[in-house]
């Protein structure tokens, strides 16, 4: 067994070993090593006055290419390795490292005849895709191109009017290259309108593809994930693995995506250069998704947050600042600090603990588990941070659902909060505006949500109900609320639960300002502010008891009144791109 020098440790097994020549040529000769996690590179002529090595990590590589000369007469072969390395340049913000294409090529010509010399450059590019793909290759495999699964089949649905505007700009200079050079096919739809990529993913055939990419926004792939739902074979449908390419204006997913690979959170072009090179890397992870109803009888699937108050209403009102794209929820969360409005409303939620094991406490909220009177015999709830953040993630990651709340006709009565009568909503979307929620929704199909009862009856026995004065309430499942919102820096794609996250009235601007600075870096329970508590839950249901407001799902406004919902762990399958690879961080 060969053994290398590896990046990431000493004495990697080298897979493949070989000495080439390089193109453009100029007499130079290099000894290649490849091991599971890297290409090595020495030059051998000229000879370096020093021991020189060039370290490709695979995890920075989308692909690898066979060519052939145009010179009959050349009997060499070649082989292209195409990279995606950090380098010094101008980035979107300032100075930086940005992602630069680096591709390099060898000409193999050890051998007489331009077969054999075939032979061993697709031998290497064969290694060097299966690295990249994940599929396992040791020094015992016999590594041939049949190794591969064949090329992957997307379907790549564009928003052009997402963001600012530079989506198909972005998608023709950067994306489609470097999905070209990872062997990816694919059929590029620019969408005409709301609903449409919905219609689209309605009336494909599954079996044409391997994968349906939104280069959009969070709203595209809402979008598509709700057509899936759709459909009568909706339990087949969902398993179809969707992907994101950001370049819209709110790019939550793919932020989460970015951090689960490690990497440094960026914005822009950075970004969706991160998320293409992930896309390359085709690794796909369960995504829980969650259920969502409304008063109206609407039900929909969102992957990402339900937000009231302060969080809604700066993604809707900066709509009119959607020119400068993801800088709109800045200037949206200014012009709303200036005129701080509270929300009054029920918060009702199965905490997805086991209730006697991590008992949460509570500060200053009250709290009711429905069944009994308000304050008495209270389970205490605790917040964040009282917690710390350790325990609380260790305390429910992975954690097994909590019982199911059967409510039967003999189940103890309602808390007092729960009995109130509704009051009535009003909701006029400005013009433009877009409703998540309605007549689509409800033909969604999906699994019965054996959480929730019916909007119009009480929770059941085993909730809990906090009926106070919000700033802002937000169901959050996943990691950002941006792409540089790291609002639940615990949330997992598949930990099966919904981190409520609410805000209580009372918190000074000067405190707003200081957590919403901190979500930047995901610090901000640290804070230990008193107004701010997360609850790990497995459903909820939030009663705006506000005449007036906005609410969203996934960021797209829906009608406002009484909405709920419940977590479906691991429904859908997200393009992660995460295999053994570790792609280097700015
Ligand atoms: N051609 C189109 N014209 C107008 N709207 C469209 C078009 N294609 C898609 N849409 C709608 O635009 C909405 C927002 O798209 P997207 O999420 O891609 O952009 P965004 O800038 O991030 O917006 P937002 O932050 O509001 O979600 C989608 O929900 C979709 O319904």
């Amino acid at each position: 067994m060969n053994l290398a020098l590896g990046p990431y440790g000493e004495g990697v097994e080298t897979l493949l070993h070989g000495e080439f020549g390089a193109y453009p040529s100029k007499g130079s000769r290099y000894a290649l090593s490849l091991t599971q996690m890297a290409l090595h590179i020495q030059r051998l002529v000229p000879k370096p006055e020093t021991d020189q090595r060039t370290v490709v990590p695979l995890a920075e590589v989308v692909g690898c290419h066979t060519l052939r000369s145009r010179a009959p007469t050349d009997r060499a072969a070649y082989f292209s390795v195409y990279a995606y390395p950090l380098k010094k340049r101008k980035v979107a913000v300032g100075l930086g490292r940005g992602r630069q294409r680096a591709a390099r090529t060898f000409q193999v010509d050890g051998a007489d005849d331009y077969e054999k010399n075939q032979a061993v450059a697709e031998k290497w590019a064969a290694a060097i895709k299966c690295l990249v793909l994940g599929i396992p290759v040791s020094s015992e495999t016999e590594i041939a191109p049949s190794l591969l699964p064949r090329p992957r089949r997307l379907l790549l649905l564009l928003n052009p009017f997402g963001g600012r505007g530079l989506a198909l700009q972005w998608c023709q200079t950067h994306v489609l290259p470097m999905i070209t050079e990872a062997d990816i096919s694919f059929n590029l739809i620019q969408t005409e309108r709301p609903n449409h990529a919905r219609e689209l993913v309605k009336g494909i055939n599954l079996a044409e593809w391997d994968g349906i990419v939104a280069i959009s926004g969070d709203g595209l792939l809402y979008e598509v994930l709700n057509g899936l739902m759709e459909r009568h074979d909706w339990e087949e449908a969902i398993k179809m693995p969707v992907g994101i390419l950001p370049s819209g204006s709110g790019n939550a997913l793919a932020g989460a995506i970015n951090c689960n690979a490690g990497l440094e959170q960026v914005l822009g072009l950075e970004l969706l250069l991160n998320c293409t090179l992930l896309l390359c890397h085709a690794a796909v992870a369960p995504l829980d998704l969650v259920a969502i109803t409304m008063a109206s009888g609407a039900r929909c699937f969102s992957c990402l947050s339900v937000a009231w108050g302060f969080v809604s209403d700066v993604d809707i009102e900066s709509e009119k600042y959607r020119h400068m794209g993801a800088a709109r929820f800045t200037l949206g969360t200014l012009v709303r600090l200036a005129s701080m409005h509270t929300y009054r409303g029920r918060l009702s939620y199965l905490p997805a603990t086991d209730a006697t094991a991590h008992r949460p406490i509570s500060r200053s909220i009250t709290v009711a588990p429905n069944g009994h009177l308000p304050l008495q015999r209270l389970p205490l709830h605790r917040a964040l941070s009282d917690m710390g953040l350790c325990e609380e993630r260790h305390a429910f990651r992975g954690a097994e659902p909590a019982p199911v709340p059967c409510p039967s006709p003999g189940s103890p009565p309602p808390s007092s909060a729960s009995v109130l009568p509704p009051p009535s909503f009003s909701f006029e979307p400005g013009p433009g505006e877009l409703l998540a929620g309605g007549a689509g929704e409800a033909r969604v199909g999906g699994p019965p949500d054996e959480l929730l009862v019916p909007l119009g009856q009480p929770v059941p026995g085993s909730w809990m109900t906090v009926e106070d004065n919000f700033v802002l309430v937000l169901a959050i499942y996943q990691s950002h609320l941006g792409a540089d919102l790291f609002t639940a820096p615990f949330a997992r794609f598949d930990d099966g639960l919904i981190h409520l996250c609410f805000i209580k009235a009372g918190i000074s601007r000067a405190a707003l300002i200081r957590l919403f600075l901190a979500m930047e870096k995901g610090s901000h329970f640290e804070q230990e502010c008193p107004h701010l508590v997360h609850v790990p839950v497995r459903a909820f249901r939030l009663e705006p008891l506000t005449r007036k407001g906005i609410l969203t799902v996934d960021g797209e406004r829906v009608e406002y009144g009484p909405i709920q919902g419940q977590v479906h762990q691991g429904l859908a399958r997200l393009i992660t791109g995460v295999n053994r690879l570790k792609i280097a961080s700015g």
